[in-house]
């Protein structure tokens, strides 16, 4: 394949094409030659940019597929411009022992066009306080573990599955949540949770089990994952760990950095999801955070749902929403074109950086390096429609909104995983 009149963006910008073959980037430069059966792309007008990397989505394969596939979720996230994304265990069966495990990392790789990595559980069914065979799991394809969707509320437990975890040098991914705190809530405490008179979720819910993970992750020296950080108050716990040289790394979804819980119009269930949206000073913190290399990457937490199970209102409706398909072009438009952060900076939170932080074979171009990479249009405006999506979820309260940075081609491992139709 040969990309002719790239204006390749990120850390190694530069104009002209690119060769790839077998899978990797071989040459660059000007007017290279390509073998006559190559696949010729012209990348006029539009950027090359890393494949972006997603290190948090929710696939639904095994037990769920009536909300998404490994097939349909690829889609989504090829379609989203990601090339590497990392699948969370939550699933019936969940794959917290090597024979689960082993099905759903062949069938991930079978089913996806792009890269999809898998994390396998913490404990046994992501609720007991039985650890898993860590050694035999991360042997059998786990990229790490995680028991997202719930926080493990034993702190004995957490302590040793760190233990376990750092023995075989894999990261423990922590959903934050103190189920006791949470109290039942289904909105954040404020000002809407009044108005639709909903039950709260205090936000001491994630911080207080936060301070609680990383004292034990600095005495155990396992590298901690914080799962869509959320608040003020863990932005500031984990910009003090780090500099106790704590080995934490740090997720925020687009969600929370673009709205806050005065942006919810309505009792509307699309701005339900885990953690809640909270307040305006806890986004600027997450914004600030993330300038500051406090938060290292970006992670959509594309968590698909059925029409039926986002329903009704937000008493009765499923956590979550998706963000394969809107990620880029949000942050793009929002943080990029309005002259806030440049376009490396984006790129350094959602490919770069993720995939260094999880050892990735992802997030640069260059010779030698896998042939992962997204075309996208910078300039027309095109407005957010989920008819054009490959999720199967919908739930999503972006829709309609106009944007930029429309993804038209993603190539990965050197074939392309998505390419927008010409009319
Ligand atoms: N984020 C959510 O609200 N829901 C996620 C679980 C999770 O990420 O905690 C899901 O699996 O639906
Ligand atoms: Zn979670
Ligand atoms: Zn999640």
């Amino acid at each position: 394949m040969l990309i002719k009149n790239a204006a390749v963006k990120g850390p190694q910008a530069f104009t002209g094409d690119i060769l790839i073959e077998e899978g990797k980037v071989t040459a660059l430069g000007r007017h290279l030659f390509a073998p006559a059966e190559a696949t010729i792309i012209d990348a006029a007008g539009k950027a090359v940019i890393p494949g972006l990397v997603d290190v948090h989505v929710h696939f639904r394969e095994p037990g769920f597929e009536q909300k998404e596939t490994i097939k349909t979720g690829a889609a989504a996230a090829a379609h989203g411009g990601f090339t590497t994304v990392v699948a969370m265990p939550n699933l019936n069966p969940v794959p917290d022992n090597v024979a689960d495990l082993k099905r759903l990392v062949a069938k991930n790789h079978s089913d996806a066009k792009i890269h999809v990595e898998q994390f396998a559980a913490i404990t046994s069914g992501l609720h007991s306080n039985e650890l898993t065979d860590y050694a035999a799991m991360k042997a059998a394809g786990a990229l790490g573990f995680s028991n997202d969707g719930v926080g493990i509320q034993d702190a004995a437990t957490m302590y040793h599955a760190m233990q376990g975890a750092a023995a075989v040098n894999a990261p423990i991914v922590a959903h934050i949540e103190d189920n006791g705190l949470m109290a039942g809530g289904v909105i954040s405490t404020g000002s809407k949770a009044q108005a639709f008179n909903l039950p709260g979720i205090n936000h001491v819910s994630e911080s207080a089990q936060l301070a609680r993970d990383l004292t034990l992750a600095e005495a155990t020296g396992v590298h901690y994952h914080a799962c869509h950080v959320s608040t003020k108050q863990s932005v500031e716990l984990i910009r003090d760990a780090k500099a106790r040289g704590v080995h934490v790394t740090a997720e925020v979804t687009p969600h929370h950095l673009l709205l806050d819980y005065e942006h919810i119009p309505a009792n509307d269930p699309n701005y339900k999801m885990n953690p809640p949206l909270r307040a305006e000073m806890d986004r600027l913190a997450l914004i600030e955070g993330l300038a500051d290399g406090t938060l290292d990457m970006i992670a959509t937490d594309h968590a698909p749902h059925t029409a039926e199970d986002k329903a009704g209102d937000f008493k009765s409706a499923a956590f979550g929403i998706v963000g394969s398909e809107t990620a880029f072009s949000l942050l793009y438009t929002s943080f990029v074109r309005s002259g806030k952060f440049t376009l490396n900076q984006l790129l350094n939170w959602m490919s770069t950086n993720p995939a260094n932080a999880f050892g990735l074979d992802a997030g640069t171009i260059g010779i030698g390096q896998p042939a992962d990479l997204t075309l996208v249009d910078l300039d027309t405006p095109f407005t957010i429609d989920a008819n054009t999506w490959y999720s199967k979820g919908k739930n999503s309260p972006f829709i309609g909104r106009q944007v930029f940075g429309k993804v038209m081609t993603t190539i990965a491992g050197g074939e392309i995983a998505y390419e927008e139709e010409k009319l």
